[in-house]
């Protein structure tokens, strides 16, 4: 994944007269840290776990990036995925780089004790690396406000003071901010309804598919059901339903909170149960992918039938099946863009941290709606002046910015006297 990103920065860089120097810092991660977590068990036995933390890039500032927590995890995966995040803080314009980190663990198999003990581990293996001003942590998939709360203390607890900037996602209680819990898909619903227009999208005659039902999906399933489109299609981990009349998402997740799953809940109409593959492909205005990355590829594009993708989780759609889709007229709102609402509040409680002053609630969804839409608008704008996709025209966005902080340190055109 990393050496394609690493191709349409080429590319990007190439178009814009980018110096080369910028290509040349950004084409691998500034540093990866991997190891081995040692875990005792609840029943006695020791278990291994593979670990990583990368800092892709921290021209703009420290990086900054989420934990996953999942089997899959991989070190392409987490490089590629803090590569994102260097672009994704520059597009809302943080005072961020990017970074990422990630444990390979099903936390289904584990108890809360054994998860603690792994979260606690991951911040020992990782403490050299981390802090307020080097890189922050935050949440990711399967990772939670509990899973933050366990490493900020262990984290406290090896620096010997409070630090309770190092880590974002924090519970309000330890630290955190008001407006976090949903920011990621509020702020991809701020993207949406900003370009309602544009996109000649009228919510109550539009029907939404989501993909993932955890913190983004579900977020975003409830503020797009309270504007008046109907959530047709809903999945998770174990499956998907599909109800043409629609459902309520609260109900949905109750269902969920009951069986541990999404199949099985009513929806307005006759609901049957549906694959993931199925999710995907069905009859919808909008799709909401908020789950894993490379959910759409070229193999199952052609049947795409949203003309919208609103990309809530990282790289779900692969840049072969992205290209295909652009060319038959899909709007795809990149990832950078759709789900920055999440580091956008991350960046609020960094700063609220530092300063001990705390916002309220209104203070912290004016700020994240504001730098939405200013985002949003100039990504559009772009993607019409320069007959861009809106990945394009994000990518060239924050690269602009990300140039001009390597450029500030002088490149060879400076020390050639140029
Ligand atoms: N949480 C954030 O603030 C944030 C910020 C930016 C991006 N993201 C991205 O959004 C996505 C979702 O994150 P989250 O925080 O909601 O995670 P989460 O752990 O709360 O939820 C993940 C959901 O995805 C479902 N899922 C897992 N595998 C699946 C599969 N194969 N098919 C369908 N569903 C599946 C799970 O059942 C769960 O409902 C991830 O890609 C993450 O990187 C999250």
């Amino acid at each position: 994944m990393l050496a394609k990103a690493r191709q349409s920065l080429r590319a990007a860089c190439d178009q814009l007269n980018i110096h080369p120097d910028v290509y040349e810092e950004l084409k691998w991660p500034r540093e990866t840290l991997a190891a081995t977590l040692l875990i005792r068990m609840d029943d006695g036995s020791r278990r291994a776990f593979k670990a990583w933390r990368c800092r892709y890039n921290d021209r703009r500032g420290p990086t900054k990036g989420g934990i996953r927590f999942h089997p899959n995890v991989s070190l392409d995966e987490i490089e590629t995925l803090a590569f994102w995040m260097t672009f994704k803080c520059a597009v809302a314009n943080l005072p961020f780089g990017g970074g990422k980190g990630g444990v390979c663990v099903n936390t289904k198999e584990l108890s809360q004790t054994e998860l603690e003990r792994l979260s606690r581990a991951y911040i020992e293996a990782f403490a050299p690396f981390v802090g307020p001003d080097r890189d922050i942590l935050a949440p990711d998939m399967y990772t939670n406000g509990i899973v933050i709360a366990w490493m900020a203390d262990e984290y406290s607890s090896i620096t010997g003071q409070a630090s309770p900037s190092a880590l974002t996602g924090k519970p309000l209680a330890f630290g955190g901010t008001v407006g976090r819990v949903d920011a990621t898909a509020r702020g991809g619903y701020h993207a949406l309804r900003h370009l309602e227009k544009s996109l000649e999208i009228d919510p109550d005659n539009s029907k939404v598919a989501i993909q993932g039902f955890g913190n983004v999906g579900y977020h975003c399933a409830k503020l797009l059901h309270a504007d008046g489109y109907t959530i047709v299609g809903i999945s998770d981990s174990s499956g998907g339903i599909y109800d043409e009349k629609g459902f309520d998402p609260l109900a949905v997740m109750q269902h969920k909170h009951e069986t541990g799953s999404v199949q099985g809940a009513k929806g307005h109409g006759k609901t049957r149960n549906i694959t993931n593959a199925e999710l995907l492909e069905l009859d919808c205005d909008v799709l909401v992918p908020a789950a894993l990355e490379r959910q759409i590829t070229l193999e199952n594009c052609d049947r795409i039938k949203a003309r919208v993708i609103l990309e809530l989780a990282n790289g779900p759609v692969a840049p072969t099946a992205d290209r295909k889709l652009t060319e038959e007229g899909h709007i795809i709102i990149p990832d950078i863009l759709a789900n920055s609402g999440g580091v956008t509040v991350s960046h609020l409680e960094w700063v609220q941290n530092r300063s001990g002053y705390y916002w309220d609630a209104s203070e912290v969804a004016d700020h994240l709606k504001k730098t939405m839409e200013r985002e949003t608008q100039a990504i559009w704008a772009l993607h019409n002046e320069m007959s861009l996709s809106m990945r394009e025209a994000a990518y060239i966005h924050g690269l602009r910015r990300i140039a001009e902080s390597v450029e500030a340190r002088g490149t060879q055109a400076y020390f050639d006297g140029a």
